[in-house]
Parts: structure tokens; sequence; C-alpha cells
């Protein structure tokens, strides 16, 4: 029986609806061992499910221990790097391949691009900046794309709870909400948004 559960378990691993997934995290490593743990966490489950990684480029904070993860685990890894950033004393060596572009604008696009799903870990404003773009973008209809909130020890509450305030208030639409999908633990968001479909208004 046990065995018949580890076998559903590693074909569960082995196929994913996801080649590919961009992660936006913190350049910082947050003051909770949880949160790099979590990182690390994220990029070995990426790894299992042979899903390749899109970042933005470094080995700074959170990015560096997740894109170390996946290419560790022998996945690919694409790091989407600002001409402005590409020192490397600003934000240290990038593993697996480096894309350098003109801007930020441009990084997001070409993150975007790449990525088959979108990840949030445990960030600050350009973080918040990024998983923003994307829902507004999912919003608006201009990708179908799932994106994941990972709520590492409670990180987002307070972000959710202001959704659903936005909600009450009549600026976000109910059927918008759902497009934020969020779970404690890679496992179970990576369970979520593999069944997500999108249901967007627009
Ligand atoms: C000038 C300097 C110290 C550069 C080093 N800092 C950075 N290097 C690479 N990507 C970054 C950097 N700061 C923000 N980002 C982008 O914004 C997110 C992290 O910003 P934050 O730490 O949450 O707010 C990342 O997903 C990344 O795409």
């Amino acid at each position: 029986m046990e065995d018949e559960e580890g076998r559903r378990e590693m074909t569960r691993k082995q196929s994913s609806r996801f080649k590919s997934i961009c992660v936006f995290c913190g350049s910082s490593n947050g003051n909770k061992a949880s949160y790099q743990v979590a990182a690390i966490d994220l990029g070995k489950e990426l790894v299992a499910r042979k899903i390749d990684l899109v970042y933005g480029g470094g080995s700074i904070g959170l990015m560096g221990l997740v894109s170390q993860a996946v290419h560790e685990g022998g996945r690919h890894v694409i790091g989407v790097i600002p001409k402005l950033l590409m020192l490397q004393e600003l934000t240290g060596e990038t593993v697996g391949e480096v894309r350098e572009v003109a801007d930020m604008h441009q990084r997001k696009a070409e993150m975007a691009k790449h990525s088959d799903a979108f990840i949030a870990l445990p960030g600050g404003y350009g973080t918040l900046e990024e998983l923003l773009e994307v829902i507004t973008w999912a919003q608006l209809g201009i990708h179908d794309k799932p994106v994941g909130l990972l709520n590492v020890d409670g990180y987002y509450n307070e972000l959710l709870s202001f959704i659903d305030k936005a909600v009450e208030e009549g600026f976000i639409l109910p059927t918008a909400r759902h497009i934020i999908v969020s779970a404690p633990t890679a496992k179970e968001l990576f369970k979520k948004l593999e069944e997500y479909v999108p249901r967007h208004k627009y």
C-alpha cells in the first residue's frame, strides 16, 4: 500500500503542466531562517517536478538560494538582469544562463515571456511590485498563467487581508480575487497551481 502511494507520489512529481516558472523573491534573506528554508525547498520542488527557473538574476538573498538549489538539482536557470545591475559587486554571480536586458521594464517582460507560471516568495518592494503586476496582467486577460504566493509563516497574511478588504470595498472584483493562489508550503502551492483554471471576467 505504501509502495503504491510512493509510486503515485513519484508520478505526480515527474509530471507537471509547467516547463518553466518565474520566481519573484527578496534580494535580502529576511530575518527568519524559515524564509531561507522555504526558498531552498521551493528550488528543490521545482527540480523534483522537472521545472526550469526564470528569476531576476544574481546570488543575493532568497534569489540566490532558490537559483542555487535549482542549478544544483540540474535544471535550467535563466537570470534576467538589467545592464545597470550587471555589476557583480551589486548582485553577486548568477548561476546558469544570464540574459542582459536594457532596463527593469524589459526585465519583467522577458521574465514573463519565458515562464508558464509565477511564484512569489517573501520579499520587499521589488517582489511586491513584480507580483502585483502579473496579477494585474492576469486580471486584464493579458496572460492566463497562474500566480502563486508562498505565504511562508504567514508573511503575506496582511496583504491577503488587504486584498479581501479591497474586494469588500468594491475596488477588486470578487471574480478577480481567485487570481492569487496562496499556500504555506511549496508542495501545497504546487497542488493548487497545477489545478488552477483561469476565470477572469474580461
Ligand atoms: C543596486 C543593488 C543593491 C542591486 C541589487 N538588487 C537587486 N538585484 C537583482 N534583482 C533585484 C534587486 N533588487 C530588486 N530586484 C528585483 O526585485 C525583486 C527583489 O526585490 P526586493 O528585495 O523584494 O525589494 C527580485 O525578484 C528582482 O527581480
